[in-house]
C-alpha cells in the first residue's frame, strides 16, 4: 500500500519483553506494529510490512505511565487472530492473518484521516474490514517500553483521539447478565469473553445478575438513568423487552427511552443483535463488546400494543369485531354487539415491543419450544418442522389500517428502503431519533385500542375486505375470483379474508439469524410489517418457507403475503384453552408469552435507542426474484 495521499504515519519505538525492538504506529485510518525501530525507514512507514495492523476502529484504548527510565506504553486492542499466540513474541512468523487488513484497504478510497468522512463512509469502510480480515477478532494487549515520556505522551492523546473519533471513550455502562437466557451460558460469556473487553476499554462497568423473570422490567423501572451512557443486556431478546417496558411506564418514559440498550448475544434468537451485526456476525461476543464501546447512539421504532385486561378479554374481541366464536365469557345484555358505547370503557394493558409479534405457526415456535432451550437458536429449527408436520390453520380475525404509509406493494417497499438506504439513515447521523413523520413522544393512540370498535353500522357484520395480494407481484396460490377486486380506501380499517396459518408482524429486518422475516421493514416509516402464511400453502408452502427464510426472500413466496401497515388487529376465533390450539393458544410479542386474546398494535410515538457500529442496522437490500417460486 502506498501512503501518497496520506498524511505521514506518528510512528513510536519501542521495547516489546524488555527486548526486541519494534515501532507502533498510526496514520488517519490503521495502527500497526512493525518490527524495525527506526522511525524513519520505509518499513515501519509501511502497513503492509506490518506484524499486526488494524483499522482504527478496533483500538480500545492506550496510556502511558512514565517512570525514570522513560515509561511503560499500554494498546488495547481488538485483532484478527494470529499464527501467533501472544502479541509479545510477535516476530517468529512474519505473515499473520492480520496482514489482511491491509489487503482490505487497498479496495478502499485512500482517505487520510477518516475523520474526514461521512457517518457512511466511515460505516462502510468499518463494514468491509469486519466482512473481511477481521471476521474474526480477539482481545490483545501490548506493554511496551519507550524511552521518551514526551513523545509517548502525545502519542498515546492523538492516537486515543483518532480511535474514537469523536465518540466519548470510557462509557459508564450498567450491565444486565440473565444467567438463564438462551442456552444459560451468559455469565461465563461475559465474565470471559465480554468483560475483559470492555474493561480494556476503561469502561466503568455496573453489573448486576437478574434474578427472575420481571427483574429486567422493575431495574428499568427504578434505574438512575444519568448515571449511565447505556445498559448492556447480556441476554436474549426478552430482557430487552423488559426493560424496553421499564423504561415506557417511568413517568420520565421519553428520556429513559433514550438510553440506549445494548444486546451482547447470550440468548436463544438474539434478534437484535443480529440485525446490529449483520447474520454472519450477529452471536460475535467480540464484535458486540465493540458496539457497546464505540457504537453510535441509533434510534429504534417501537410497537405499542393493546390487549383486554382480564374479563374485559373476552368481551372486547366481541366488540372489537371478533366473532361469536370469540366469545367466552358468558352472554349477557353487555355482549351485545350494539351496545359499543361501553367498549371504549374497557380496560385494556398497554404495553411495547421492539420485535416481533406472532401468533399460529410462529408463536409455537418461538414459545413452544421453551423446553429445548439448551439448543440455542436449533430450537426454532425443530419447532418449525414439527409446525409443518401438524399443518393446522390459525382461525383470527385480522384487521388491518394500511394509513398514508402503509402498502401491499413491494416495488413501493423496495424503493422506500434504498432510498432510505442511500439518505434518510444517515440525517440523524446525531441519533437524536427524529421520526419521519416528526412525531418524537407522543406515547397516545393514534388508532385507538384493542377495546374499541372498528366498524360501525352494517360493517360491524360484514367489514370491509381487503386483498391482500400484491400488485407488484401476483404470484400467489389465492384464486383469482377471491374477493375483493377493489381495495376500501387506505385510510380506513378493513379486513384480510385470508386464511392463515400464522401471522408474523415486526418492526426490524432479522427476527433470528436465519430468519429474515421482515426484509422491508425500516426504522421511523411509521409502520409495522406484517407476514401472513396462507393455510392453503399447506405443508409444501411451509417447507418451501424454509428456503427464502435467510435470505428474505420468503415475503415473495406463493403463500405468503407482506403488507405494511400503520396499525392492525388479531381476533382468535378460539378461547384461549381450546384443545385445537397448541398449548391452549400462543400469543408471543418479542418473543415473550402474552394471553391468548385479541392483541392491536401500532408504532408508537415513543422511540427506544441502542447503538450501532456501522449507524444503522447492518442488512442487505433484498430485490425481488427473477421467478416466483414452483
Ligand atoms: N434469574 C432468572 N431466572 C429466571 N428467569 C429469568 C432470570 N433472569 C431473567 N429471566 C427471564 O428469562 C427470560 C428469557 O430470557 P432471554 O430472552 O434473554 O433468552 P432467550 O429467550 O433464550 O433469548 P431470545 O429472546 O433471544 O430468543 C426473560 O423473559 C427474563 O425475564
Amino acid at each position: 500500500m502506498t501512503n501518497d495521499t496520506q498524511s505521514a504515519p506518528h510512528t513510536i519505538s519501542v521495547s516489546l519483553e524488555g527486548a526486541k525492538s519494534a515501532a507502533l504506529s498510526f496514520d488517519g485510518t490503521l495502527f500497526w506494529l512493525t518490527r524495525s525501530n527506526v522511525t524513519d525507514s520505509k518499513d515501519t512507514r509501511d502497513p503492509s510490512k506490518a506484524f499486526t495492523c488494524i483499522p482504527l476502529d478496533l483500538i480500545l484504548d492506550c496510556s502511558f505511565v512514565e517512570d525514570s527510565d522513560g515509561g511503560s506504553l499500554y494498546v488495547r486492542l481488538l485483532a484478527p487472530p494470529s499464527q501467533q499466540a501472544s502479541p509479545l513474541f510477535p516476530f517468529a512468523k512474519v505473515k499473520s492473518r492480520a496482514s489482511a487488513v491491509v489487503d482490505t484497504e487497498h479496495t478502499l478510497p485512500k482517505v487520510a484521516d477518516r475523520s474526514s468522512l461521512s457517518a457512511k463512509e466511515r460505516s462502510e469502510r468499518l463494514l468491509a474490514h469486519l466482512e473481511g480480515a477481521c471476521q474474526k477478532l480477539r482481545l490483545l494487549k501490548i506493554e511496551a517500553r519507550v524511552a521518551s515520556g514526551e513523545k509517548a505522551r502525545d502519542w498515546v492523546a492523538e492516537l486515543l483521539a483518532k480511535a474514537y473519533c469523536g465518540l466519548k471513550p470510557y462509557r459508564r455502562l450498567k450491565v444486565l447478565v440473565n444467567p438463564v437466557g438462551g442456552p444459560g451460558k451468559a455469565r461465563q460469556l461475559f465474565q470471559q469473553r465480554v468483560r475483559p473487553i470492555l474493561e480494556a476499554a476503561g469502561c466503568k462497568l455496573d453489573v448486576q445478575v437478574t434474578e427472575r423473570v420481571q427483574h429486567g422490567l422493575q431495574i428499568a423501572k427504578e434505574l438512575k438513568i444519568e448515571d449511565y451512557d447505556a445498559i448492556l443486556l447480556v441476554s436474549g431478546d426478552g430482557l430487552a423487552h423488559e426493560i424496553l417496558n421499564g423504561f415506557a411506564q417511568r413517568p420520565d418514559a421519553a428520556k429513559a427511552l433514550k438510553l440506549p440498550m445494548v444486546p451482547i448475544p447470550a440468548g436463544s434468537g438474539n434478534g437484535l443483535c443480529v440485525n446490529l451485526l449483520g447474520p454472519e456476525q450477529g452471536f460475535n461476543l467480540a464484535l458486540a463488546s465493540l458496539n457497546a464501546i464505540k457504537g453510535q447512539p441509533m434510534p429504534l421504532d417501537i410497537c405499542t400494543v393493546t390487549q383486554p385486561k382480564g374479563k374485559a378479554r373476552a368481551r372486547s374481541s366481541r366488540y372489537g369485531g371478533g366473532t361469536a366464536e370469540a366469545v367466552a365469557a358468558p352472554s349477557s345484555s353487555q355482549d351485545d354487539p350494539v351496545a359499543l358505547s361501553g367498549a371504549p370503557e374497557l380496560p385494556y394493558d398497554q404495553y411495547y415491543s421492539f420485535l416481533s409479534q406472532g401468533i399460529g405457526l410462529m408463536a409455537d415456535v418461538d414459545l413452544g419450544t421453551e423446553h429445548l432451550r439448551a439448543l440455542g437458536d436449533t430450537r426454532f429449527v425443530l419447532g418449525y418442522l414439527s409446525g409443518v408436520i401438524s399443518n393446522t390453520e390459525c382461525p383470527v380475525d385480522i384487521d388491518v389500517k394500511l394509513g398514508e404509509r402503509g402498502t401491499k406493494n413491494k416495488k413501493v417497499m423496495r424503493e422506500k428502503v434504498k432510498t432510505f438506504n442511500e439518505t434518510g439513515q444517515w440525517e440523524d447521523e446525531d441519533g437524536s431519533g427524529t421520526h419521519e413523520n416528526g412525531e418524537v413522544s407522543a406515547s397516545t393512540l393514534r388508532h385507538g385500542a384493542v377495546t374499541e370498535a372498528l366498524y360501525v353500522g352494517e360493517a360491524q357484520s360484514s367489514p370491509p375486505l381487503l386483498s391482500g395480494v400484491d400488485p407488484s407481484w401476483p404470484h400467489t396460490i389465492l384464486s383469482p375470483t377471491q374477493p375483493p377486486s377493489q381495495d376500501p380506501p387506505s385510510g380506513s380499517w378493513c379486513r384480510l379474508p385470508h386464511s392463515i396459518s400464522t401471522l408474523y408482524a415486526g418492526k426490524i429486518p432479522f427476527v433470528a439469524r436465519d430468519l429474515m422475516q421482515f426484509p422491508y421493514a425500516l426504522p421511523g416509516d411509521g409502520t409495522v410489517d406484517i407476514a401472513l402464511q396462507l393455510h392453503e400453502g399447506g405443508r409444501a408452502g411451509k417447507l418451501r418457507a424454509i428456503n427464502g427464510a435467510e435470505t428474505g426472500s420468503v415475503v415473495y413466496d406463493r403463500a405468503v403475503l407482506y403488507l405494511k401497515v400503520e396499525a392492525y388487529r388479531v381476533t382468535p376465533r378460539l378461547a384461549q384453552g381450546d384443545a385445537r390450539l397448541k398449548k391452549g393458544g400462543l400469543v408471543s410479542i418479542d418473543g415473550e408469552h402474552r394471553p391468548y386474546a385479541p392483541f392491536q398494535v401500532e408504532v408508537a410515538g415513543l422511540q427506544a435507542r441502542t447503538l450501532s457500529l456501522f449507524g444503522r442496522f447492518n442488512v442487505r437490500e433484498v430485490p425481488q426474484p427473477a421467478a416466483p417460486t414452483q
